[in-house]
């Protein structure tokens, strides 16, 4: 080493940046969609490092969409208001009421908090909701099979205002993203019968990107990744091994959802769809650019 060499931690900075060039290079002009789950959101300084990572992903030509959750902040806003959520299988029984609070809190309140946090870290975002310029067209799913909470009985339960999306018109996202702006979106959706349906932000995250050609599909959450029964990390995962997942009662709640995104949006071309913990900071700059991998990784087997 010469004398004017910079010192150890300084090298390590240039070391990590040119980690991140073959990275760098095959990702430019790639579109990445991040699911912000509303577990994840809880922290401000979680939620500035969330900025950055957005920001330098579109600075290094990627084209990142946000589509965000807000499960719990919906779930608070329902509790002030005297009313109870219940969840079947990971959705939310929604009625008209419901629907209102979640599009309120959704479109209204997380959304323009995250077009705030991207603009504080320096780049410019557009908050939407699946209802804007035909974005999503959602359908009423059918109901399920579930426990009555009081006496226990499996009945069919009708989840309400909640929709899947059955058709996505990508124009308005790459409008914005060829524009420069990072697309940030709420998981609301119009029916074809003109009523606002709640979707599970997971499943509005993987039709979107799925509709996008997506390189990869992020979801941000507030666990390692998928455990498995003995609480270890499962780190790689095919859609078969999801179902056995399914079946032998390793994954419920909000990672039957969650999963059920992984597979169909990489059984729609997405490359693949990466569970990350939103709890570390940076999750997704290290999953990105560096050798390390995160979380559980989804691939199509
Ligand atoms: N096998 C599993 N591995 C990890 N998490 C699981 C598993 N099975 C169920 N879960 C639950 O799924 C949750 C993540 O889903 P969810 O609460 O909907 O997150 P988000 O709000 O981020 O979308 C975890 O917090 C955990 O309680
Ligand atoms: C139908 C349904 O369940 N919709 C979700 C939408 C928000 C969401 O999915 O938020 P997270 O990603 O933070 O869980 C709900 O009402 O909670």
């Amino acid at each position: 080493m010469t004398d004017n060499a910079p010192p150890p931690a300084m090298l390590a900075k240039a070391e990590t940046l040119v980690e991140a060039l073959p990275y760098l290079q095959r990702y430019a002009g790639a579109t990445f969609v991040v699911k912000y789950g509303g577990h994840a959101m809880g922290d401000p300084e979680l939620a500035r490092d969330f900025a950055e990572d957005v920001v330098l992903l579109k600075a290094v030509g990627i084209n990142p969409v946000v589509v965000h959750g807000g499960g719990p902040q919906i779930g608070s806003m329902l509790k002030r208001l005297g009313v109870e959520s219940r969840f079947v299988d990971g959705l939310r029984v929604t009625d008209a009421e419901t629907a209102e609070v979640a599009e309120m809190v959704l479109a209204g309140k997380i959304n323009k908090e995250i077009v705030g946090w991207i603009g504080a870290a320096g780049g410019r975002a557009v908050g939407i909701s699946g209802k804007d310029a035909g974005l999503v067209v959602a359908e009423k799913i059918g109901g399920k099979r579930a426990p009555n909470p009081d006496s226990g009985i499996e009945r069919h339960v009708d989840l309400g205002f909640v929709g899947e999306p059955v058709r996505v018109d990508r124009k308005i996202i790459d409008t914005l993203s060829s524009a420069g702006i990072i697309p940030v979106i709420a998981p609301v959706g119009l029916g074809v019968d003109g009523h606002t349906y709640n979707i599970n932000a997971d499943t509005m995250a993987g039709a979107i990107a799925a509709a996008l050609g997506a390189s990869r599909l992020f979801l941000l959450t507030d666990v390692a990744g998928v455990l498995g029964k003995d609480g270890a990390l499962l780190t790689d995962l095919t859609p078969a091994d999801i179902g056995r997942l399914r079946e032998d009662g390793t994954i419920s709640g909000g990672m039957i959802p969650k999963l059920d995104t992984c597979v169909t949006a990489v059984e729609a071309g997405v490359d693949a769809a990466v569970i990350l913990d939103g709890r570390v900071p940076h999750a997704m700059l290290l999953e990105i650019f560096t050798r390390r991998g995160a979380g559980t990784l989804v691939g199509r087997g």
